[in-house]
C-alpha cells in the first residue's frame, strides 16, 4: 500500500515537473536567467576552433600511433598476436638485377648486412586456411642444433603446377643443345667415365687437354659426346631470382611470416626436377668452415607426390620425409653462432617410381651485397646463351645435377675468390 503511495507521488512530481518546463518554452515567455550568460560570438568561436583543434590533433596521435605500431604493439602483447609482425615489418627485399655499375662502389661500402640466427615459425592463413607448422623432432635431433618442420599446404596446388610447369618449359627450351660438363676434379671426370666404360673417351681424355683453360668443364663436343652416354643421369635445377615474378615476393613474403626467415637473407629460388633413378648425393647446405655467409636454414617444398622413392633423409638424425605434394620442409643448418652443423646432413634418395619436384630457397646467416642478384656470367669457358651446364661431383649415387645457369664452383678463379664476393 506504500509503495503505491509512493509511485503516486513521484508520478504526481514527475507531472508537475513537465507542467513547469512546458510552461517555461512558451513562445512568448523570455528566459531572463539566461539572457546575460549567453555567450559572446568570439568565446563562441573560439571553443568551436578550439574542439576542432583537439580532434585534429587527438586523430593526429591516433595516426602516429598506428603508423608507429605502438598500438599494434601493445595489442601483441598483451592477447599474445602477430599483428606487428604481420603489417609493419614488411622486409625490405633486396632491388633485384644486375647491380648499376656506376653506383656499385658506394653500395656496397652503405651495405648493412643483416644476421639471421633463428627460426620463428608461427601460424599463418593463406586463403582462409590455417597452415600449423608441425615440428619434426626426436631424441637425435634435440641434441642438435637442427631444427625441422614441416608444413601442410604451404603452396596452392595452382602454385605448384605452374612451378613445374615454367620449369619443364625452360629445361626444354635449354636442352635443345646439349649441356656443357664440368667436374670437381680430374679423378672424378675419371670415374664417371669407368662408370659408364667407355674405353675410347677414357683415353680420349687422356690424349687432350681435357678441361677448358681455367675451368674444369670440358669442351662443347666432349660435353655433347659424353652426354650421350652418360643418359641424362641427373637432376635438372632451374633457377629464378626475387622481383623475377610476381610468386617470388608473394612467397617470400609467405616463408617470413611462417618461418622467420627475412627476404633479405634469401638467396636464388631453385625448382629441381628427378627423373626416375635420380637422387642427391649426402650434404650439408653450409660448408663446414667459419664462413658465417653461409646457408642457415632451407625451405624446400614438394610440388608433387612421388609414387615410391625420392625421400629427403636426415641420415645422422634418423629422419625420413617423403614428398607430399604443396609441404613444406624447413630446416636449420647452422646453429645460432653460425656454425654448420654436421648432423644436417641429408640427401635425396632415389626416386624409384615417379618424378620428383621440388622448390627450394636458402637463406643465409649473414647477408652480403650481391646475395638473391642474378650474377654477371664469368667469360669462361664459352657457352652460349640457350645452353645448360652439368655439374658432377664424386659421390656414389646423383652426383651430377643440370644447372641453366653457371655454378660458378667450377670456374677455378671463382673457386679462388669463394666468399669473398660483396
Ligand atoms: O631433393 C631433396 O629432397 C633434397 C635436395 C637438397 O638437399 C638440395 O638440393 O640441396
Ligand atoms: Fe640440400
Amino acid at each position: 500500500m506504500a509503495g503505491a503511495e509512493r509511485r503516486k507521488n513521484r508520478k504526481t512530481k514527475r507531472g508537475e515537473n513537465t507542467l513547469e518546463r512546458e510552461e517555461e518554452n512558451k513562445p512568448g515567455n523570455i528566459d531572463v536567467d539566461n539572457i546575460d550568460q549567453r555567450p559572446h560570438w568570439f568565446t563562441v568561436l573560439w571553443t568551436k576552433l578550439f574542439n576542432i583543434t583537439n580532434w585534429i590533433v587527438i586523430g593526429l596521435l591516433i595516426v602516429m600511433i598506428i603508423s608507429d605500431g605502438t598500438l599494434i604493439r601493445i595489442v601483441d602483447f598483451v592477447f599474445g598476436t602477430q599483428l606487428f609482425r604481420r603489417f609493419y615489418m614488411t622486409q625490405q627485399p633486396p632491388p633485384s638485377g644486375p647491380p648499376d655499375p656506376s653506383q656499385l662502389e658506394e653500395e656496397i661500402k652503405n651495405f648493412k648486412p643483416t644476421i639471421l640466427n633463428k627460426l620463428d615459425m608461427n601460424e599463418i592463413y593463406l586463403y582462409n586456411k590455417l597452415l600449423q607448422p608441425q615440428e619434426i623432432s626426436n631424441d637425435l635431433s634435440r641434441e642438435s642444433s637442427v631444427r625441422i618442420f614441416l608444413i601442410d599446404d604451404f603452396l596452392t596446388e595452382l602454385e605448384c603446377d605452374g612451378l613445374v610447369k615454367a620449369h619443364h618449359h625452360h629445361v626444354d627450351e635449354m636442352s635443345k643443345e646439349s649441356p656443357i660438363l664440368c667436374f670437381d676434379s680430374i679423378d672424378t671426370l675419371h670415374k664417371h667415365l669407368k662408370d659408364i666404360d667407355k674405353e675410347h673417351l677414357v683415353k680420349l681424355c687422356n690424349d687432350i687437354e681435357v678441361f677448358t683453360t681455367g675451368t674444369h668443364c670440358l669442351n662443347s663436343s666432349f660435353s655433347a659426346e659424353l652426354t650421350n652416354s652418360m643418359h641424362h643421369q641427373w637432376s635438372y635445377s632451374t633457377a629464378f631470382y626475387l622481383g623475377e615474378s610476381r610468386f617470388s615476393h608473394s612467397f617470400g613474403k609467405r616463408v617470413y611470416e611462417a618461418t622467420g626467415l627475412m627476404a633479405s637473407n634469401g638467396g636464388k629460388f631453385q625448382i629441381t626436377s628427378y627423373p626416375e633413378g635420380v637422387g642427391y648425393k649426402t650434404h650439408t647446405d653450409c660448408t663446414l668452415n667459419t664462413e658465417k655467409r653461409d646457408r642457415f636454414a632451407t625451405i624446400l617444398v614438394y610440388l608433387d607426390d612421388v609414387e615410391e622413392g625420392g625421400e629427403t633423409n636426415f641420415p645422422k638424425l634418423g629422419i625420413s620425409i617423403k614428398p607430399k605434394k604443396a609441404q613444406a620442409l624447413v630446416w636449420t643448418n647452422m646453429d645460432e653462432d653460425g656454425n654448420c652443423d654436421p648432423m644436417s646432413i641429408h640427401e635425396a634418395s632415389k626416386v624409384q617410381v615417379g618424378k620428383k619436384y621440388i622448390l627450394q630457397r636458402w637463406f643465409y646467416y649473414e647477408n652480403f651485397y650481391s646475395l638473391g642478384r642474378r650474377q654477371k656470367e664469368p667469360d669462361i669457358p664459352e657457352r652460349s646463351p640457350g645452353q645448360g651446364y652439368v655439374s658432377c661431383d664424386a659421390y656414389d649415387h646423383g652426383s651430377c645435377r643440370w644447372y641453366d645457369e653457371w655454378g660458378y664452383d667450377h670456374i677455378v678463379d671463382y673457386v679462388a675468390m669463394k666468399h669473398k664476393l660483396h
